[in-house]
């Protein structure tokens, strides 16, 4: 039986009267894809929201590895191993694209800044900070600074500074949205080897059809911030309900 590493027990929020995720219970298995699909306001970013701590729940409870971590704020949760892709107000724009995913490593290893060890852990640390930018073929844009990156290559540099935190559970939200044909392989292929990782599991949120299909393992629909179907993808978009009311007319045909 696969490791279950993160579960939503009855996740619900209000703002005032409104039920934006209500009481949603799911489990994410370790060597697995789950794609989070929806209509437009069905809930899909306020549920990464609950999971990743950027707004407590209303309701309901998080866990990972089994333990409680409901209470604890988005740093804790990142510790633990919860890893959202970095949204750009948490990058440096003044530092460059190496110097961000270094800063990312150090912290997940817990690095300190000690006289005799500093020389040796920045050299280890720029070697492995570079490892990353080739894999999302950012190695050349290294020395560049955030604000000067492309729309396409700020998405690249997201992704690579979650690989270098490596976290448990890795949690998407579009991550190829704005993304040139050309550039959007490079970070799908990226999520297929985290996902062949046994130890780690991917949640996606997604509208685009090809990526659900190429990528996933399993769908989870939301609908007024219910959860309205659960299972393999061939089974969930098979199924009429969701044919009709969400996939045929919300995900994007691609
Ligand atoms: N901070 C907030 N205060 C009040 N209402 C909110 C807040 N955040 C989200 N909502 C509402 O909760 C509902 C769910 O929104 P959410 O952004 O999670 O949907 P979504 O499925 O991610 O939609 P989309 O596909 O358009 O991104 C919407 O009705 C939204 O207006």
């Amino acid at each position: 039986m696969t490791q279950t590493l993160l579960e939503t027990d009855a996740l619900t929020v209000r703002f005032g009267g409104h039920v934006a995720v209500d009481a949603v219970s799911s489990s994410f298995r370790a060597g697995e894809l789950t794609a989070i699909v929806g209509p437009n306001g069905a809930g899909k970013t306020t549920y990464f929201n609950l999971i990743s701590g950027q707004i407590p729940a209303s309701s309901g409870r998080v866990k990972l590895l089994g333990e409680d971590i409901t209470r604890l704020g988005v740093a804790d949760r990142c510790r633990r191993g919860l890893g959202r892709a970095f949204q750009l107000t948490n990058l440096f724009p003044s530092l460059s694209v190496l110097e961000n995913v270094r800063l990312v490593i150090q912290s997940k290893q817990h690095k300190g800044f000690g006289l005799f060890s500093m020389a040796d852990s920045h050299q280890e640390l720029t070697v492995a900070a570079m490892a990353i930018l080739e894999r999302v073929r950012l190695d050349i844009q290294k020395g560049q600074l955030v604000s000067e990156l492309s729309h396409g290559d700020q998405r690249k540099l997201e992704v690579a500074l979650l690989i270098g935190l490596d976290p448990m559970v890795y949690m998407f939200d579009e991550p190829t949205a704005g993304m040139s044909v050309d550039e959007a392989p490079v970070i799908l292929d990226l999520i297929a080897e985290i996902k062949a990782d046994r130890a780690r599991t991917v949640l996606l949120v997604e509208h685009k059809l090809d990526v659900i299909r190429s990528l996933a393992d399993r769908i989870i629909v939301l609908h007024n911030g219910a959860l309205a179907a659960d299972g393999p993808p061939a089974e969930v978009m098979a199924s009429a309900v969701v044919q009709e009311a969400y996939l045929g007319k919300e995900l994007d045909h691609v």
